[in-house]
């Protein structure tokens, strides 16, 4: 099974576009664990208890985990999220980018090691640095495409030359990953939903590529506007897949003992949002 019908099966089980983040923090675990990095798979582990049946997906973020020596936590939570969630697709946000020689050992890393079903990627240093992770079959890659923070203008909107037609530098990415890039149909982008004008344009330019579009909540971005900009749907089938992600508003949404029911609440609410986005 490919990584975009991955995505859709988990789509149409859990009827959810709602991706939830698992970004650990020490200093923002809820107060019994708060300080505590040895805690970082019991917090992370309960979030995916509350909230398995409400996603379309799971991205644990690596900086997060290997920041602190948390590895082998993460390395844990893999495995918790593969044997008690095998139908959620895991995306390990890496965003790695490298020559192919080392992205090698970054694919190797992510997929191998962690057992991902995709990771996060930059695609500034070229296709040569892609490729590695197009070997393994199934499995996906998400290229930073459109990003959802305000730094993101200062390269991705440029022009690429100043002759009429150009495209934008973002859009180039767009084109790249739905086209020649996308040997075997294993490529997606990432858009922030604080663009939803970008997200559109990207979805103009890839029609089919799944979108991995972080930013509703703790970044304030539009869930509703970005659904009605980057979600394509035919006869009640998903066409272009998207992935809205929300780490922070999700996981950390009670500091109390309660903070897993809070994040299901909070979950629903936000994919309650999205559903309602999608049928308008
Ligand atoms: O690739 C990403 O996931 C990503 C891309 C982007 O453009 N913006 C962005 O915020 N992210 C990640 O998405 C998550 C957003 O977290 P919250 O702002 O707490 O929802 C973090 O893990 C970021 O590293």
């Amino acid at each position: 099974m490919t990584f975009t019908e991955k995505l859709r099966t988990a789509e149409r089980t859990n009827g959810s576009l709602l991706c939830v983040g698992l970004d650990p923090d020490a200093a923002k675990l809820p107060a019994a664990l708060r300080g505590d990095v040895s805690k970082y798979y019991d917090f992370c582990a309960a979030i995916v208890d509350a909230t398995a049946d409400l996603v379309i997906a799971f991205k644990p973020q690596i900086a997060y985990f290997a920041a602190v020596g948390a590895e082998a936590q993460l390395e844990r939570l893999m495995e918790h999220m593969r044997r008690t969630a095998p139908g959620v697709p895991i995306i390990l946000d890496a965003k790695r980018g490298d020559i192919g020689s080392t992205a090698e050992q970054y694919a190797k890393e992510a997929f191998e090691r962690y057992g991902a079903d995709c990771v996060t990627l930059s695609p500034f240093m070229g296709f040569d640095s892609v490729q590695p992770y197009l070997k393994y079959h199934g499995k996906g890659a998400f290229l930073l495409c459109r990003t959802s923070n305000t730094g993101g203008d200062d390269l991705q909107p440029q022009r690429l030359s100043e002759l009429p037609g150009q495209p934008l530098l973002y859009e180039h990415i767009a084109a790249l990953a739905q086209g020649p890039w996308n040997l075997n149909g294993q490529l997606g982008l990432v858009v922030g939903a604080t663009y939803p004008a970008e997200i559109e344009r990207v979805r103009a330019v890839a029609p089919t590529v799944p979108l991995l579009i972080p930013g509703v909540g703790a970044q304030g971005g539009d869930a509703v506007a970005t659904v009605k900009a980057g979600y394509r749907a035919a006869n009640g089938e998903t066409t272009a897949p998207i992935v809205v992600n929300s780490s922070r508003a999700i996981i950390y949404a009670s500091s109390g003992a309660d903070f897993a029911q809070a994040a299901r609440t909070a979950a629903i609410a936000t994919r309650d949002q999205l559903r309602a986005a999608q049928a308008s």
